[in-house]
């Protein structure tokens, strides 16, 4: 089974993944945990603690705290606990005039279906029933025309717009200040005619990651774009925060595979991407790139594809240690060959993942996951190999490489389960050059540990690097602690201590997950105040009255 078999699915709200799929914390996972002072809120000792919220309730009235029954997210009904304001009842008037009412909802399930995203503290939120960050109203345009429409009439009213992809945001990206109505692209799911002998197609910004591979597939071709949160998130959120996939060492990362786009804006539409490369001054693509919505709604992509490969084959490698595992994939990335993927995970992430820790050979040690993908895969791994056993590693074979392709979408599942066991589990990643890496990492780590620990839930931080370039890598983190009292505050003090020791070890703040809110002040202190202004500046042109998705990426103005 590869990715292009994978079901499209839809996204149960507030819990992640397919749900025909249930997952289990493993035993061992579950003891290991008790380690951690991890216990099921409200249970004492194995009993009940009095007055506290019935993990199996299921649903509950908007605002009250309450644990929601693992499965029954999506019976949650917030009805209209927060009442549409007048000015986006205006808007919802003249919306329904425009795209017909069938395509505008203000239905309480449909907007609460449209709150937030998928991080941590999100499924915290819906789980308390928290209704910010819910949209006044939903709108589902079905093409690039009513989406000029749809931010023309907006503009007018001075009433704010989200686009809506497949909704996994991470960093509060679908969550701007204040009242808005949320843009679900889900009806631009066109896949366009494809230029065969320039291998590139046109494809809708609403259409699934999911869908675009099945529809590749009979055609003979892949994105090779495989994020964790493939089963989920969509084109269009793909382009707008610049996502990188797992493969990303053979197929790049989503914004280099991108040639051309369409944008519409409230003042109008851009059009990008005449020619692959070009001279006429500077790349524009890369400026509505990563803009998460603020600079305008993208409608459609173009994108560079490849034919579907002939062979795979996956391996599992062991290294000494972290160092020198880094030591061996640097030298892959800068003087090659590169797999298609590579993935190295520290001594903690190995330790905890390994379900076999004979697949190490009984040995200490950190793994790491090489791919190859296309034709003449042995070659390029016979190569590979005279590289890594040059730098020290010992081939672990293929099964350790095939266990951690079949799970590799397996590991999101595992967090709902965790929260209703009480652990407080979160990831995030940053990127630095290859000489400031062990700091970077060692400086994020620690400031993890100290600020958990003085909160009392003394954490396991796992790492690894799964994005390489010539001069630099990604390090991804998960972070695995007791929940404190109030779960969102303690994971915010943690994520604040993590992005400062970030900025000051040189590191960026995010290397595929997006800015958001959640990484705003972070990244303007990263590229500072006249970066901040020109990005502003950019903004008055496109969007003269402030409605793009405000206080998502920049701060306003
Ligand atoms: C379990 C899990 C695993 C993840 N793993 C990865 C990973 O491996 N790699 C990775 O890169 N990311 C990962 N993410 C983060 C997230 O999936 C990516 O940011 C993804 O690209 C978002 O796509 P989406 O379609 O869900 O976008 P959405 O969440 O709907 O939107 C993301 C942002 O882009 C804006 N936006 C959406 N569509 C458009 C558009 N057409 N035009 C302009 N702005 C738009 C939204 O307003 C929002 O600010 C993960 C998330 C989860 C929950």
């Amino acid at each position: 089974m590869t990715e292009s078999d994978l079901p499209v699915v839809q996204l149960t709200p507030g819990r992640w993944g397919d749900p025909a799929q249930t997952v289990e914390v493993p035993e061992a996972a579950l003891a290991a945990l008790k380690h951690l002072g991890v216990r099921r809120r409200g249970v004492v000792e194995g009993k009940e603690e009095p007055g506290a919220p019935d993990a199996s309730a299921g649903a509950a009235e908007p605002g009250a705290a309450r644990a929601v029954k693992p499965g029954s997210a999506r019976e949650v009904k917030p009805g209209s606990a927060r009442e549409v304001e007048p000015g986006s009842a205006r808007a919802v008037e003249r919306l329904a005039e425009l795209l017909g009412s069938e395509w505008v909802s203000v239905d309480g399930d449909v907007r609460w279906a449209h709150t937030r995203g998928y991080s941590t503290p999100d499924l915290l939120r819906f789980r308390a029933g928290d209704t910010t960050g819910m949209p006044a109203a939903v709108v589902f345009p079905g093409s690039h025309e009513d989406v000029l429409a749809v931010l023309a009439a907006c503009s007018e009213l001075g009433v704010a717009v989200v686009p809506y992809a497949g909704g996994t945001s991470v960093v509060g990206g679908l969550a701007p200040d204040g009242e808005f109505v949320a843009v679900d692209l889900r009806r631009l799911d066109q896949v366009g005619e494809l230029d065969e002998i320039s291998r590139t197609v046109r494809l809708g910004a609403g259409l699934r990651g999911t869908a675009a591979e099945a529809a590749l597939k009979p055609m003979g071709y892949t994105l090779g774009h495989f994020p964790q949160s493939y089963e989920g998130a969509s084109i269009g959120g793909y382009a707008a925060t610049r996502s990188s996939g797992q493969s990303s060492a053979g197929y790049g990362r989503f914004d280099q595979m991108v040639v051309g786009m369409t944008v519409a804006t409230p003042r109008g539409t851009v059009e990008l991407g005449r020619a692959p490369m070009s001279a006429a001054g500077p790349d524009l693509r890369q400026l509505w790139l990563g803009s998460e919505g603020a600079l305008g709604i993208i409608t459609s992509v173009v994108v560079r594809i490849r034919p579907r490969p002939a062979e795979r084959f996956f391996e599992g490698w062991r290294f000494g240690s972290f160092a020198q595992g880094l030591d061996a994939i640097r030298r892959l990335a800068q003087d090659g060959p590169l797999p298609t993927v590579l993935r190295l995970s520290d001594e903690a992430e190995t330790a905890v993942n390994l379900a076999d820790p004979e697949v190490l050979g009984g040995a200490s040690g950190v793994q790491a996951i090489v791919g190859f993908e296309g034709t003449a895969t042995a070659v390029r791994r016979a190569a590979v190999a005279e590289v890594l056993a040059d730098a020290g590693g010992e081939p672990l074979g293929e099964e350790a490489g095939e266990t951690w392709r079949k799970g590799r979408y397996r590991a999101p599942y595992l967090r709902d389960p965790l929260l209703d066991e009480g652990a407080l589990v979160e990831t995030l990643e940053t990127a630095g050059f290859w000489s400031k890496l062990p700091e970077l990492k060692a400086a994020v780590t620690d400031a993890l540990v100290k600020s958990l620990g003085d909160q009392g839930t003394p954490p396991l931080v796992l790492c690894h690097v799964s994005h390489v370039y010539e001069t630099g890598a990604s390090l991804y983190f998960t972070v695995v602690c007791a929940q404190a009292e109030d779960p969102v505050a303690q994971w915010r003090q943690a994520k604040t201590a993590a992005s400062t020791a970030i900025g000051a070890a040189g590191g960026t703040i995010t290397h595929h997950h997006g800015v958001g809110t959640d990484h705003r002040d972070a990244y303007a202190a990263e590229i500072g105040p006249l970066a901040i202004e020109s990005l502003q500046a950019v903004k008055r042109v496109v969007d003269p009255e402030n409605i793009l998705s405000p206080g998502i990426l920049l701060p306003e103005a």
